[in-house]
């Protein structure tokens, strides 16, 4: 059985990687991202990530698996996805300063006729930024392909104070939720390790 990494993200890749898939093909997505009006951030998550595992159907085998996720901040019920650019990064990081926020990842994992979506939800607590040191975090160029604008495997992590629940979560894939659910497939990451 092969394994379709539904995701331009490099970071998903080196999750895939440290949970001991390596032997896994990746196909860009090219679902559309924009945000149905009315959906709260779990369901929105969700339902982007099943939209990324479908449009990546015709590029898989019958037998393969498919993952797909997709995450976003949520600050007060408003979600921020990846800023547009260097304002919108700027808005993003004054809004997350001194508050505490919510990272929701959509997960969907296909394999032959099942398809199994879910979220995992992490609570990050940001410290008091400066005006400063955002422009000067946003010249590094880091916020810009990050859902809220910072990536706390980054310089990011000089921003949060707290996390509450999964950090690999933050990064865009919930590694434990992901082993959970392809244990429910069938597929037993711990076997797939001694066939390294
Ligand atoms: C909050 C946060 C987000 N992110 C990233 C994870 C995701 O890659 C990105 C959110 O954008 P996504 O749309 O979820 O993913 P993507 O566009 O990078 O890749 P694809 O759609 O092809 O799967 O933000 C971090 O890397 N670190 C962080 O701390």
């Amino acid at each position: 059985m092969g394994i379709v990494l539904a995701s331009r993200s490099p970071r998903r890749r080196q999750l895939l990687e440290q949970m001991g898939l390596r032997d896994f093909r990746i196909v860009c997505s090219d679902a559309d991202e924009t945000a149905s009006p009315g959906l709260t951030p779990p369901a929105l998550v969700e339902a982007l990530s099943a939209r990324k595992a479908a449009a990546v159907q015709h590029a898989a085998a019958a037998g393969d698996l498919i993952i797909a996720a997709d995450t976003v901040v949520a600050l007060d019920g408003r979600v921020l996805g990846k800023p547009a650019d260097g304002p919108d990064a700027f808005a993003m990081l004054s809004a997350l300063s001194g508050r505490r926020h919510q990272v929701y990842t959509g997960l969907t994992v296909v394999c032959g006729a099942q398809r199994l979506t879910e979220h995992e939800v992490t609570a990050v607590t940001f410290r008091s930024l400066s005006s400063a040191e955002i422009c000067a975090y946003i010249a590094t160029g880091e916020p810009m392909d990050k859902a809220g604008a910072y990536g706390i495997q980054g310089r990011g992590a000089l921003f949060v104070e707290g996390i509450e629940g999964d950090y690999y979560n933050v990064m865009g894939l919930p590694v434990c939720r992901l082993g959970r659910i392809l244990a429910r497939l069938g597929v037993d990451c711990a076997r797939l390790w001694s066939e390294l």
